[in-house]
């Protein structure tokens, strides 16, 4: 492939050059949507390092000038004519090029972070993307850059601050200040998470600051890859924490800045031994497990500030993995801690890499969560998020008791729902600005403001309630939508929605969308090695009687032909027009029925991209018989990743 690439860079070049965006369905979608507040996904692209440049290897990600949508296109060779490139293309946040600093991201999405933790709040910056792409060196250069505003004197008040740096390495976690020695991640009885035996230290200047980030960058274990001599195998979290001596009571601020293991490039992967096959399965399983939790995390919040109380609360499997056990603050959906998240998707332009580089851009696309543009909202004096800053202002005025707290240092700028987001502890230091506030009429004000809040959004959740029940009964449904959406959700799963269904054995109850797993014969071996073991997956589509004589599996073999092999190896003779019978639903394994009723028609179910993901090939069908499935698997559909994973 790389020597196609090589021998076929010209052409490529003008075909690029020449290429036209359309605008897309899904770009226009996009425009109509928001991105959640609280999390901001850009993309960094490197430049071509020296040897790709050298190898002849042209850049395969161009970024659109002007817009926050990057294109791709990979170089395919159709099975006639000259090569072609196929185009697909990616929206985020924000998007940096080879030309973009490490100080422009700082000053753009990071710095913000920093005073918001100072205030007591929950920043995370988490660096993704494959092996080589450029994670180490935007998460050291924005330590720097961290290191720098925290020790210039330009943020408010005193705090002491404590560092720690551990890192994951599958589901084992060291401390990189302190000569790699092993800790464990543990939940305390309050539910907190506490990095047992990790030593924190104090600093009050910068040198030692980034004399400790130093320290822990040269002990982090690295392997050779033949991707990057320095690759990082392992996650590496940097935490500092902000106390505020002047609240002993108030949670401490907390900035986390996450250096996450490369997903590796599929060219890596040749060189590779089974232990390191199977530390990329452990990474690539917890940057899964990683995406749901940022996502289910935005959703939450989006509803809870929307004033939404969705049917089915946002899946957040943040005990799933070490990685997000340890960040249990930004996840965790019963924390009341206020958090902001920027995701910084890394990646390689080089056209070599460009699978790669697609999954990173594909995952970065994925953790956007887009909340529906707003409409216009009126002012209504019970409702703080309708708040604008002067209503706000004179509503903290009127309210705020004697002595008075003064508006202008509380909410100098902010709107309801930005004062509403406000970490606890910097509400509290705000208030304490105006002469004679205690903190117990601070933190009573506060409480004021969110139970307003709050009764507010249950007012609002229980006239929307009345108003779909009023529309219900307009058009005569009865009750009939909630009954139908939650039958819908049921769908989402292959298991027979039938209550009984458990109770007759799987083969006596076989039924389109069943999903089987099945020991293939030598022809469909491939499958099953695809599937990773002896055992392939496939969808229960018809039974094979019912294909039409010209319908091929995914080998090309006509089905009607593997039919008359098989009635013709029981001395049957070639009956392949049906008059043995229909076959639909009926099982029990062969005994003395036509083989051919009970072979179905199915499509292969393949592992995909994201680990424990699979996709369902309708077109790619086999040729299964009942007496080589083996038993029932339930896939459920995960909307938000697009594929289906394996349910219980
Ligand atoms: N923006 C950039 N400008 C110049 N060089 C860069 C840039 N980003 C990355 N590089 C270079 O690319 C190489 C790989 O970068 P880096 O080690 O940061 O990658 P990584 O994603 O952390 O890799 P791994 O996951 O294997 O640790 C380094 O030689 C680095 O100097």
């Amino acid at each position: 492939m790389e020597q196609f690439i090589i021998d076929n860079a010209e052409r490529y070049k003008k075909l690029v050059a020449t290429f036209k965006p359309s605008a897309s369905a899904t770009q226009q979608k996009r425009a109509t949507d928001a991105a959640s507040p609280d999390i901001v996904v850009c993309a960094r692209v490197r430049p071509m390092l020296e040897d790709e440049v050298a190898q002849g290897f042209p850049v395969g990600v161009h970024i659109r000038s002007g817009t926050n949508t990057v294109d791709l296109h990979e170089l395919q060779q159709p099975v006639r004519g000259l090569p072609r490139i196929r185009s697909s293309e990616y929206t985020l946040d924000s998007l940096y090029g080879p030309e973009a600093s490490t100080n422009q991201i700082y000053e753009d999405l990071v710095k913000p972070l920093v005073p918001w933790a100072w205030g007591g709040g929950v920043g995370t910056v988490f660096a993704y993307g494959q092996t080589s792409s450029g994670k180490t060196l935007t998460v050291s250069g924005l330590e720097r850059h961290v290191a720098e505003t925290l020790m210039d004197g330009s943020l408010d008040g005193e705090r002491k601050i404590s560092m720690s740096i551990i890192e994951l390495t599958g589901q084992t976690a060291y401390d990189l200040l302190n000569d790699r020695k092993q800790i464990s991640i543990l939940e305390d009885s309050f539910g907190v998470t506490q990095m047992a035996g990790a030593l924190e230290y104090q600093v009050t200047d910068k040198e030692t600051l980034l004399g400790y980030i130093d320290a822990a960058a040269s002990l982090r274990r690295t392997t050779p890859t033949l991707r990057n001599d320095n690759s990082s195998r392992s996650h590496a979290i940097c935490r500092m924490r902000f106390e505020n001596p002047a609240l002993p009571e108030a949670q401490d601020g907390l900035l986390y800045l996450v250096d996450l293991a490369g997903s590796e490039a599929a060219r890596d992967k040749v060189a590779h031994d089974t232990s390191r096959m199977k530390e990329a399965r452990e990474i690539n399983s917890s940057l899964s497990v990683l995406k749901d939790c940022i996502r289910g995390r935005a959703v939450a919040d989006a509803d809870a500030f929307a004033g939404r109380s969705s049917k089915k609360p946002a899946y957040i499997p943040f005990r799933q993995s070490t990685l997000t056990k340890t960040l249990k603050h930004v996840f965790d959906p019963a924390s009341s801690r206020s958090c902001r998240t920027v995701v910084v998707a890394c990646v390689n332009p080089c056209l070599a890499d460009i699978g790669a580089s697609k999954n990173t851009l594909r995952y970065a696309e994925m953790l956007r969560v887009a909340v529906p543009k707003a409409k216009p909202v009126e002012y209504s004096p019970s409702v703080p998020a309708t708040w604008k800053n002067e209503q706000l202002r004179d509503w903290i005025q009127r309210e705020s008791g004697d002595p008075a707290i003064a508006p202008e240092l509380l909410a100098p700028t902010e709107t309801g729902p930005q004062l509403l987001r406000l970490p606890s502890p910097e509400f509290i230091t705000r208030c304490l600005k105006s002469p004679g506030v205690s903190p117990e009429q601070a933190q009573a004000f506060q409480t004021k403001l969110w139970k307003l809040h709050i009764d507010s959004q249950r007012a609002l959740a229980s006239a929307n309630k009345i108003a779909t029940q009023q529309q219900q009964q307009q058009k005569g449904e009865e009750g009939g939508l909630p009954g139908l959406m939650s039958r819908m959700e049921r769908l989402d799963c292959s298991a027979d929605p039938e209550p009984d269904a458990g109770a007759v054995p799987f083969r006596q109850r076989i039924r389109p969308g069943m999903v089987v797993g099945w020991t293939p014969p030598p022809e469909y071996a491939m499958f099953a090695q695809a599937a990773g073991g002896g055992k392939a997956y496939a969808m229960i589509m018809c039974p094979a009687r019912a294909a039409g004589p010209r319908t091929r599996d995914v080998l090309g073999n006509l089905v009607a032909d593997k039919l008359a092999t098989t009635a013709a190896a029981r001395g049957e003779g070639n009956d392949t027009d049906g008059s043995g019978g229909s076959g639909g639903g009926v099982g029990g394994g062969g005994g003395g029925s036509d083989e051919n009723d009970d072979a179905y028609l199915c499509a292969l179910v393949m592992p995909s991209l994201l680990p424990g993901s699979y996709a369902i090939a309708p077109w790619r069908q086999v040729v299964v018989k009942v007496k080589e499935m083996e038993s029932e698997v339930f896939m459920e559909w995960d909307e938000a990743s697009r594929y289906y994973y394996m349910t219980v």
